[in-house]
């Protein structure tokens, strides 16, 4: 009998006709000004997804206090980050874009599209929904899957999809925190900084979560107590996010040669009052001034492009902070942004969907 053919793990035989790739980031206000901003931020915390607490209340939480209180604030925040190019997340989201459409050729239509505002999930999906194609490709810009993120991307792309006459094959990338190429572009981006400078300790600052929200993803209930539950990476805990953080920061570590003790993973960006997941980048930057640490070299490796996270909160905020405590020397590792090993990740994550 002649022996089966076994297609390669790593290049799928690609559908006749073309293949749609929508990449989805998070979003961000149209412009930084406080209409704007309030919009976004009422779209984005009205996501059950995100402030997971029944709708009535969510509805007087968000139209009650943090559209009146918070959109005025966080203009101010974002008019700091806009560049004449506008937002960094949307303009290297279209830089992306075409770098990843040049690499993957015809046979693909790349769109960028945001959950939050513009360009909306929606248009990207009616533009292939026009062009028949053959199937779609979502990559969500998270590397470590969340229910507040690659979750809600999943659920509105579905809502979109749903009443299509002919719903073509339809992929998800779940995670990709331990994609070789992924970990290899922060790597190349931090050792650019440590060769210049013998920083005394590394910050691996991730996007914070509601501990609820890791708990309500914990199937047996049992698996996370947010301890060291998190420092072995398995199919157990596989889906919660704060163990996948933990396990970002051992592949970059180990590939960075950075010695135990000399590094710390946290958590950043919290919201309202309950308990989000621990240790918090701020109280470590707290402990580590005490300490007398002069320098902190910060990773951000939740994210993919630079945003109002990475650099005003880790970039001015933090520093300030850590400059408060008595440390001197603070410096933030940029994004993937547009980096060449960003795009070689997107190409694999494509071929291999
Ligand atoms: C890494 C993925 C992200 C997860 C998970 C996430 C969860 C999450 N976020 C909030 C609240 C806010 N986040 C804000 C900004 C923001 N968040 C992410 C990514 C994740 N969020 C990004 C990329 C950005 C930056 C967007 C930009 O325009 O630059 C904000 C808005 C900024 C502000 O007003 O401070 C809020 C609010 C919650 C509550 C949450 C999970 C429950
Ligand atoms: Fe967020
Ligand atoms: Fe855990």
């Amino acid at each position: 009998m002649e022996a089966p053919v076994v297609q390669s793990p790593t290049a799928r035989v690609k559908a006749p006709g073309k293949t749609g790739v929508l990449l989805v980031n998070l979003g961000t206000p149209d412009s930084p000004s406080v209409p704007d901003v309030r919009k976004y931020l009422r779209e984005f915390l009205m996501d059950g997804r995100v402030i997971d607490i029944p709708y009535i209340q969510r509805f007087f939480l968000i139209n009650g206090i943090i559209a009146p209180f918070r959109a005025p604030k966080s203009a101010k925040v974002y008019k700091e980050l806009w560049t004449e190019t506008g937002s960094p997340l949307k303009y290297y989201g279209h830089v992306v874009e075409r770098e990843l459409q040049k690499e993957l050729g015809s046979e693909y239509v790349v769109k960028l599209a945001m959950r939050y505002q513009n360009p909306s999930i929606k248009a990207g999906l009616d533009e292939f929904q026009q062009q028949g194609l053959t199937e779609i490709i979502v990559i969500p810009f998270f590397p470590q899957y969340a229910s507040a993120s690659t979750g809600s991307v999943y659920e509105l792309v579905m809502d979109n999809v749903k009443n299509w006459q002919v719903i073509p094959a339809v992929r998800f990338i779940n995670r990709f925190l331990e994609h070789p190429k992924f970990i290899e572009g922060f790597v190349r981006l931090g050792r650019k900084y440590m060769d210049a400078y013998d920083y005394d300790h590394i910050i691996f600052s991730y996007h914070g979560l509601p501990e609820r929200q890791i708990t309500k993803g914990d199937v047996t209930h049992s698996v996370c107590q947010f301890g060291s539950c998190c420092e072995s990476f398995h199919a157990m805990n596989q889906h919660c996010y704060r163990a996948q953080c933990f396990e970002t920061t051992r592949l970059l570590v180990r590939e960075l040669g950075i010695p135990e003790g000399k590094y710390t993973t946290s958590f950043q960006s919290r919201l309202g009052r309950t308990p989000w997941i621990k240790p918090y980048t701020d109280d470590v930057i707290r402990e580590l001034g005490a300490k007398g640490v002069q320098s902190v070299l910060a990773f951000s490796p939740s994210f993919v492009a630079d945003c109002l996270e990475t650099t005003i909160e880790i970039g001015v905020e933090y520093k300030e902070l850590f400059e408060e405590s008595g440390g001197k020397h603070w410096q933030l590792v940029e994004s993937l942004n547009d980096s060449p090993l960003w795009i070689e990740t997107l190409v694999d994550l494509v071929k291999t969907a």
